[in-house]
């Protein structure tokens, strides 16, 4: 393990048992996952400058303790805040984390963040990042207060991906989605995805394994989940490209977003003292 900075952000780069990962400090942010002999598993974007207090575009800003537009989120939810101008995906993915603890034996590697303060945050999330022969990323919850909190989040997980025309997303099928490129309504998954057109869906009730196929690389990359039942499917096209910091016209061809979250009817909600886990692991192999 190795602290380096990229631009103005302290990171920890880690190699172990043939992948190498790369964490910055700002907002807990995996930025870089790679697993010997593969193409790039995470993407992150070429365009980025790493500023404090900006989010790294690409690899998994952790959206928290809201997802999305607060005003997109359940109304209890929006009534824990007064904030003329609520920034999008929630209060962290800006903010300097701490590493609490870490372990590092020949079968493992374990990382765990919390941010530096906690005090104005309506609960305490801890990032747990564990590197074995995969990578898994894990988002606890407590609620240390005495009235109940109300938390939606997500693991917004850039995937690198060969060519997203040539891409399908398994095991969705069936399952009911809000599609935020039609009017947030309503609708069920036929089959399995693909991408013809910047795509922007919540998907609920979920089963706890999710596919990218990705025929150009030839490789399969399995999310395995716990504590979620819903994720965003996120890839911007063409003209959102355009209008998206941090991001080359062109990069929408190569990344996919899963985004393993607890939105919308999954949002959460903490009773007093209550504490609530969520995890994904990515595996890889060909197909
Ligand atoms: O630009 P950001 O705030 O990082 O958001 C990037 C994207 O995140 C999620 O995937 C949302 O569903 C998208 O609507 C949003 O464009």
């Amino acid at each position: 393990m190795q602290t380096l900075t990229r631009g103005e952000l302290d990171c920890v780069e880690i190699h172990h048992r043939g992948q190498r990962l790369v964490i910055a400090d700002q907002g807990a942010q995996v930025l870089e996952y790679q697993r010997d002999g593969e193409p790039p598993l995470i993407w992150l974007s070429d365009q980025e400058g790493y500023r404090p207090g900006q989010s790294v575009r690409g690899g998994v800003p952790v959206c928290w303790p809201w997802f999305g537009a607060l005003t997109r989120n359940p109304a209890t939810l929006q009534a824990q805040y007064s904030l003329s101008d609520p920034p999008a995906h929630g209060l962290v993915r800006g903010l300097p984390w701490q590493r609490i603890r870490q372990h590092q034996d020949d079968q493992r590697v374990q990382l765990v963040y919390r941010p530096a303060s906690c005090a104005a945050l309506p609960a305490v999330p801890t990032l747990t990042v564990t590197l074995d022969d995969a990578l898994t990323l894990s988002l606890h919850n407590h609620n240390p207060g005495s009235s109940p909190v109300w938390i939606s989040q997500a693991l917004h997980s850039y995937f690198a991906v060969g060519d997203i025309h040539r891409v399908s997303v398994q095991g969705l099928d069936g399952c009911p989605y809000v599609d935020a490129m039609d009017d947030w309504q309503r609708h069920t998954q036929d089959a399995a995805l693909t991408f013809k057109g910047e795509t922007d869906r919540l998907y609920l009730s979920l089963p706890n394994q999710l596919h990218i196929d990705d025929a150009r690389w030839q490789r399969r990359i399995s999310l395995s989940v716990s504590g979620s039942r819903s994720a965003v499917i996120w890839n911007p096209w063409v003209d959102k490209s355009r209008r998206l910091s941090q991001f080359a016209d062109n990069a929408w061809q190569g990344m996919l977003c899963i985004e393993t979250a607890r939105v919308l009817e999954d949002a959460l909600c903490l009773a007093p003292g209550e504490q609530h886990e969520m995890a994904v692991r990515f595996v890889t192999e060909a197909l």
